[in-house]
């Protein structure tokens, strides 16, 4: 179908592959409309085969952005300019009408620390000054994509406009890349994702390592009523991927308030205990706080299996039966490399064997990738490096091999644990939802919430030390709400209401069985400053505790004023160095005391008169409970 006004748009801009007027004639207006504002040289219309990713990749290659990983099979580096190495959250908005619809009311001077708002005059004067013209002599990447397998009933569509080859390849890992997404696309609405590396040629800047970015002009902006994602200037991870936590939790969490579904920052795993009998859980910790290594366990204890749905993002639906059904709407990995290892993850570490793209580790002469966590892995501790800045480098030497954010990009099947119904259209049951973060002091290993109700103000109040992924640095405990606090798509306020909302069946619908609630805390530190306990394969012996809970044994757990704790002997500590018990699952009284004052000082200042009535009066139950200890 040719329409005048798309064919003036695109005027005689070549299409370099694919039939544009074989597109959905709302997909050729956008990209006719984009097109027509970025002006780029040509329009190539993906379609996600391996052959497009070989051409791209050989592309790549010659240009010096990407090399072969010579010591395995189709194993790509990349290292980026080193003002482009992470998510910017100084430069990452929510776009909408009213400031309360992105943020909540925080107290008078106090900047709220979920949700970046910008109003939408602004948003256009931006925009203005960056996309015009912004591809002039690149290639506009059409990249149609599903987050979810492509056709099912929670799955969701996408459309990248991109130029960025490397973006590109690292979609078609992350997300499903296919012609059959415009069929499956029919009359259901789609999220636009709009990206450009911000650098229209001719390029009058050095371009670092062959890496187009323009680090001061970074804007990550979205419009969630529009379905809109804008992205300019930078070329890393959840940047200008679109499909991950601008798409899967910012617009998708307000498409999830919508449409009475969640969208959340937690992975999904399998775990059959010895009896073959199998649940999944659902984990919401912090960036970098250990997700990626609970999804793909490999248990100390025989006879345990844990299998990986998804290591970062769930989307979750009640369903017909009451059932909360999860999927993982990611296709691929893109995990932290600096301490992953056979040690810490050993199927992870099989996930990225061949197929896969690393950006900002090491590359040895040998052609093998390093990072920090390696050392006792790589087969000449000797041998020389390329670090992740392009220097010379040797184990022992100053600086770091890798960059602290640095990542793999790996395909999901590719691991070897990867759970066979990953892929279900309607997602895997889910009995228990997991909030957990690195709290050196005071939290007990594991604790289980009273009721959903207090398990959202768990949620709500969950706190980590800071790691690498995002922009803070050093070591303090900070506010992590539900571990989205970066991802937050609307006013946090109206997101526990949803929750709240969600636990209470439809007129005529079957009862709804909402999970129970969990906090888990791998990383206590004795008075010595160690770690209290081994974590990692041996964290199967909580979820052992976790999975009687929820068969209903009610005879291994004390109450205490935050939740039950495991009691001694509770948790299967066979083959383990002796532990110090109390000093594990305690709940010391000042501890909580201090803690119980500043939860409530973060949620009246942070949240204010958007608290939703039932979080203020768990908040004020457990202070009661606390202070009578
Ligand atoms: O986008 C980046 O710079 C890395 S952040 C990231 C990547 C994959 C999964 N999770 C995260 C995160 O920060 O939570
Ligand atoms: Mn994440």
């Amino acid at each position: 179908v040719v329409n005048e006004v798309v064919t003036k748009r695109l005027g005689h801009m070549p299409i370099l592959k694919g039939d544009f007027h074989l597109l959905p004639m709302k997909v050729q207006r956008f990209v006719a409309e984009k097109a027509e504002l970025m002006r780029p040289r040509g329009i190539y219309i993906c379609d996600g085969t391996q052959h497009e990713a070989d051409e791209i990749i050989d592309k790549l290659v010659e240009r010096g952005m990407l090399s072969p990983l010579k010591a395995y099979e189709n194993n790509f580096i990349c290292r980026t300019d080193p003002k482009d190495v992470a998510r910017v959250e100084s430069k990452t908005w929510m776009v909408t009408p009213n400031k309360h619809q992105t943020v909540t009311h925080t107290a008078e001077g106090v900047e709220p620390i979920m949700g970046h708002w910008m109003p939408p005059e602004s948003f256009g004067t931006e925009l203005d000054s960056r996309f015009p013209g912004c591809m002039a002599g690149r290639i506009m990447y059409v990249v149609p994509f599903s987050m979810g397998p492509i056709g099912g009933p929670l799955s969701k569509i996408g459309i990248q406009l991109t130029d960025s080859n490397y973006v590109v390849l690292c979609m078609r890992i992350m997300t499903r890349v296919s012609p059959a997404v415009w069929d499956a696309l029919g009359d259901q609405d789609y999220v636009r994702c709009i990206h450009s590396v911000g650098l229209p040629r001719p390029v009058r800047v050095k371009v670092v390592n062959h890496w187009p970015c323009n680090p001061e002009r970074v804007i990550i902006a979205h419009r969630p009523a529009e379905r809109e994602i804008w992205s300019f200037g930078s070329g890393y991870g959840g940047n200008s991927l679109l499909g991950k936590k601008c798409f899967a939790l910012r617009i998708a969490s307000n498409i999830a308030r919508d449409e009475g579904w969640m969208a959340e920052h937690m992975l999904i795993m399998g775990v059959t205990n010895p009896e073959g009998h199998e649940r999944f859980i659902v984990a919401a910790f912090p960036s970098a706080c250990g997700k990626t290594n609970l999804a793909m366990l490999e248990p100390t204890v025989p006879g345990w299996k844990v299998r990986c749905v998804g290591d970062d993002i769930a989307w979750m639906k009640f369903g017909e039966d009451g059932q909360l059904y999860a999927i993982n709407p990611e296709n691929g990995f893109f995990g932290v490399a600096p301490g992953t290892s056979h040690k810490t993850n050993p199927m992870a570490m099989e996930s990225f064997q061949k197929n896969s793209i690393f950006t900002n580790v090491a590359e040895t002469v040998d052609g093998e990738y390093f990072w920090e966590g390696l050392e006792k892995e790589i087969k000449d501790p000797t041998v020389e490096m390329i670090n992740w800045l392009g220097e010379k480098w040797r184990i022992g030497d100053p600086g770091k091999a890798a960059h602290p954010n640095s990542r793999f990009t790996a395909p999901a099947s590719q691991c070897p644990i990867i759970h066979p119904d990953w892929e279900s259209p309607h997602g895997v049951p889910i009995d228990a939802i997991i909030f957990g973060g690195r709290r050196p002091d005071g939290v007990p290993l594991v604790f289980e919430t009273f009721s959903w109700l207090h398990g959202i103000f768990t949620g709500a109040c969950l706190k980590s030390e800071t790691t690498a992924a995002a922009e803070f640095t050093g070591k303090s405990i900070m506010h992590d709400p539900m571990a989205m606090r970066p991802f937050m798509g609307y006013n946090f306020g109206q997101y526990l209401q949803h929750w709240i909302d969600l636990s209470k069946t439809p007129e005529g619908h079957a009862p709804r069985k909402v999970p129970k609630i969990y906090h888990v805390n791998w990383f206590r530190l004795n008075k010595e400053g160690k770690f209290l306990w081994p974590g990692y394969g041996d964290n199967i012996r909580v979820i052992d505790w976790i999975i009687r809970r929820l068969d209903g044994d009610d005879s291994h757990a004390l109450k205490t004023p935050i939740g039950y704790v495991p009691t001694q002997g509770s948790i299967n500590m066979e083959g383990l160095p002796p532990v110090n018990w109390d000093e594990l699952v305690s709940v010391p009284k000042e501890y909580w005391q201090e803690d119980a004052k500043e939860v409530r000082k973060f949620l009246e200042s942070q949240v204010g008169i958007d608290l939703p009535a039932e979080i203020r009066h768990e908040l004020d139950e457990q202070e009661k409970r606390i202070g009578a200890m």
